[in-house]
């Protein structure tokens, strides 16, 4: 398996499906920005209805046909029926959409990991099908682990670089700033993080380092 980090943004993604698994891939989706959700089902669970009432996702509510998977980028074949949701994989690989099999790890092009989001710091977990249920419990660790003050570390530290990009024009000093901003900032209380300021003194503390000889 090979992570990647996807903007789905204009995409056109297909669910078919409307269950728990659907609308557990559903939210998630919706999380990460997708606005080109396709939901096709006869039956959706009350959440799922209240998606495609708030216009978040578009509906078809009757049964699967094999034009649905057209133009699509990512394909969920999240039916109750193994043999549908093999059906749809097909139409879905002939249409070039990556195609997720809710009951069938080994037939499918992508999983999806166990997510835990800090407004842009993002950390997934898999275990590549083996076990579902041990990346969900890691997941739970990370998010006791990484708390939500990581929210704006990320933040202040996305404003950092970019100052920092602009004004430190020495790369490798601009780097061990970076690295120890990174180190910094989950720790930083706001106020602290004035970005002059805080360029100035991580500045200064890689010249002390300099000058005491430790210069890697
Ligand atoms: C391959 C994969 C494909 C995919 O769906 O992308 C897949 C497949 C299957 N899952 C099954 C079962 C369960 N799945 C969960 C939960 C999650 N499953 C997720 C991902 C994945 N599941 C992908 C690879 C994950 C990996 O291993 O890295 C998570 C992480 C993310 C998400 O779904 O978005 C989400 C946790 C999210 C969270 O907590 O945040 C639980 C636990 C629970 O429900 O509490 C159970 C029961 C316990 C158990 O089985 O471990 C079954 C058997 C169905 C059956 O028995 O009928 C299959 C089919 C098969 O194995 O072939
Ligand atoms: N990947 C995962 O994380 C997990 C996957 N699963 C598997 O996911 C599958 C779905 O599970 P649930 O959502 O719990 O099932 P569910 O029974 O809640 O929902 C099934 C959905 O499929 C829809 N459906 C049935 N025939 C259809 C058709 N011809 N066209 C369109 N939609 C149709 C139904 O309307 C219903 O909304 C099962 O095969 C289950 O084994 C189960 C647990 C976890």
């Amino acid at each position: 398996m090979y992570p990647v980090m996807l903007q789905l943004r204009g995409e056109k993604i297909v669910i078919v499906g409307g269950g728990r698994i659907a609308e557990r891939k559903t939210l998630a989706l919706l999380e990460a920005g997708a606005d080109g959700v396709v939901l096709i089902s006869p039956v959706l669970t009350p959440h799922l209805q209240a998606l495609a009432n708030e216009g978040a996702i578009q509906v078809h509510a009757r049964p699967y046909r094999t034009e649905d998977a057209g133009g699509a980028r990512l394909l969920f074949a999240a039916t109750d029926e193994a043999l549908l949701n093999q059906e749809i994989a097909d139409d879905g690989r002939r249409a070039g959409a990556w195609v997720n099999i809710a009951d069938d790890a080994s037939g499918s092009a992508f999983a999806n990991p166990a997510v835990v989001r800090r407004g842009d710091l993002l950390l997934a977990v898999s275990a590549s099908g083996a076990s579902p249920a041990l990346a969900a419990r890691i997941k739970g660790e990370l998010e006791q682990a990484y708390g939500e003050e990581y929210e704006a570390a990320v933040q202040r530290l996305r404003r950092l670089r970019e100052r920092a990009k602009a004004v430190v024009e020495d790369p490798n000093e601009r780097h061990e700033l970076l690295r120890l901003a990174a180190a910094e900032a989950p720790h930083m209380q706001e106020g602290d993080d004035e970005l002059d300021a805080w360029l100035e003194r991580l500045q200064k503390l890689i010249t002390e380092g300099f000058h005491n000889g430790n210069d890697k």
